[in-house]
């Protein structure tokens, strides 16, 4: 952009400058920040299958139409300026925001009846919920978040909806979680049993989860996260089981059986069928988020999204999340990679690192997108949810396979890190 339209932006956008620097730096259009073009950005709601029938009831409630979205089953859209909080039907658990875009990212993973499914970076969930419902009275998910109080507003949300019951949750760094998914512990009990012998705490099992927690227990929580917050997460250190529900298969398994890890084992065999790696981002494809910053302060945003350091530092998390995301997949596994930014750096710069030191890792066209408003990405079978032509928010899709004889983990972690 020449200085005479980095002028007239100027004049036109409440942006700072260093802002639409970096939006210029990254060949991104400025003008999606407008007020007008953010106007025209619906508000998104997924409606929980089997409440179709109550879409008037729905609308009498929120007062608005609800458009139907035809390129994604159970989501509807509705002004932006509608508030949802406040409804009977969000109260009552019959729908819940979430950006089409989003849906579309859920949507390629393909979810099918009976995957152990990871969502890496899992809160504040919305993404999670859908994987839920998807699966209904099968499966598992386990939600990961090194964030404590956001996965802690991911449970509340889970319980809300009533969809926990397959799910749990630990507090845990993403670019080393490890932990093996629930339909394999019974395999491993009986591999355990007869190569290793049972540890030491196999007879404290674990019973049904409750937000009581003994006051003994939750005394050694809060002197275990004292003692976390003092030091950097230890990449040994145990991850934090935060909630799981009745049918996840925790209850009844024994603390080293729980932690048992895909990395001392055979990932191909153990790992999970589906992975998500939403990962942590700059978030500029999110016009919603970055027009908070006029509340917060530019200075906020030039801390948060423009620290050139602190972006070096996402692109190598991002990397590290994705090449652990795609440790712990199954062979034939899928594994969708997505970004709320809208940089190549965060992107498009990743998958193509991640490919060329991953072997295994095929990247596949994603079916249901001849439909979706979006665009390819630099690199072909990725996708963009660009803002301005989506009428959602900026998104990138990328979505992999793994292939037979992947390098050990212990491999593709050095070369990652
Ligand atoms: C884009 S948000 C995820 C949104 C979520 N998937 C959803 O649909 O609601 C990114 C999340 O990554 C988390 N995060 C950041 N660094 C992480 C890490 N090293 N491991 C796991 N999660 C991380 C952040 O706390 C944040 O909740």
């Amino acid at each position: 952009m020449n200085s005479n339209s980095m002028e007239e932006t100027r004049s036109k956008l409440p942006l700072p400058d260093a802002f639409v620097q970096f939006l210029n730096d990254n060949g991104i259009d400025p003008s999606i920040y407008t007020t007008n073009s953010a106007h025209l950005t619906p508000r998104y709601i997924r409606l929980k299958p089997g409440c179709e029938e109550q879409l008037e009831a729905i609308e009498a409630d929120l007062k608005c139409t609800l458009e139907k979205v035809e390129w994604l089953p159970n989501f509807y859209s509705l002004p932006p300026d509608i508030q949802i909080a406040s409804s009977k039907a969000y109260q009552d658990g019959k729908i819940y925001g979430i950006d089409a875009a989003s849906g579309a990212a859920v949507s390629a993973l393909n979810i099918s009846s009976g995957d152990h499914v990871l969502d890496l970076c899992a809160a504040p969930g919305a993404k999670l919920c859908m994987i839920l419902e998807l699966l209904g009275n099968s499966g598992s998910v386990t939600g990961v978040d090194v964030a404590r109080h956001r996965l802690a507003a991911c449970r509340t949300l889970i319980q809300k909806y009533s969809l926990g019951d397959h799910c749990r949750l630990f507090v845990s760094d993403g670019a080393s979680f490890s932990l093996i998914p629930i339909g394999a512990h019974s395999e491993f009990k009986s591999l355990n049993n007869r190569e290793f012998g049972l540890k030491g705490d196999d007879d404290l099992l674990y019973k049904e989860w409750t937000s009581r927690r003994p006051w003994k227990e939750r005394k050694k929580a809060i002197k275990e996260r004292e003692k976390g917050s003092l030091q950097l997460i230890s990449h040994k250190e145990d991850p934090e089981m935060i909630y799981y529900g009745r049918q996840s298969g925790v209850v009844g398994l024994s603390k080293s059986e729980l932690f048992q890890t895909v990395s001392s084992h055979d990932n191909s065999q153990y790992g999970y069928d589906k992975v998500l790696v939403d990962a942590e981002c700059t978030h500029d494809g999110s016009i919603k988020h970055i027009q908070k910053f006029e509340n917060w302060g530019w200075t906020t945003l030039e801390r948060r999204v423009l620290d050139a350091e602190r972006t070096d530092d996402l692109t190598v998390l991002q990397l590290r999340l994705l090449t652990n995301g795609f440790n712990l997949l199954k062979v034939g596994g899928y594994l969708v990679y997505s970004t709320c930014s809208l940089t190549c750096a965060q992107n498009e710069d990743v998958v193509e690192k991640f490919l060329s030191l991953n072997t295994c890792a095929e990247l596949l066209e994603i079916d249901d997108s001849k439909c979706w408003p979006c665009k390819s990405g630099r690199i072909p079978k990725t996708l963009r949810f660009d803002p301005l032509t989506s009428r959602t928010s900026g998104l990138f899709v990328a979505k992999f396979t793994k292939l037979a004889s992947s390098p050990s983990f212990a491999e593709s972690a050095k070369l990652a890190s």
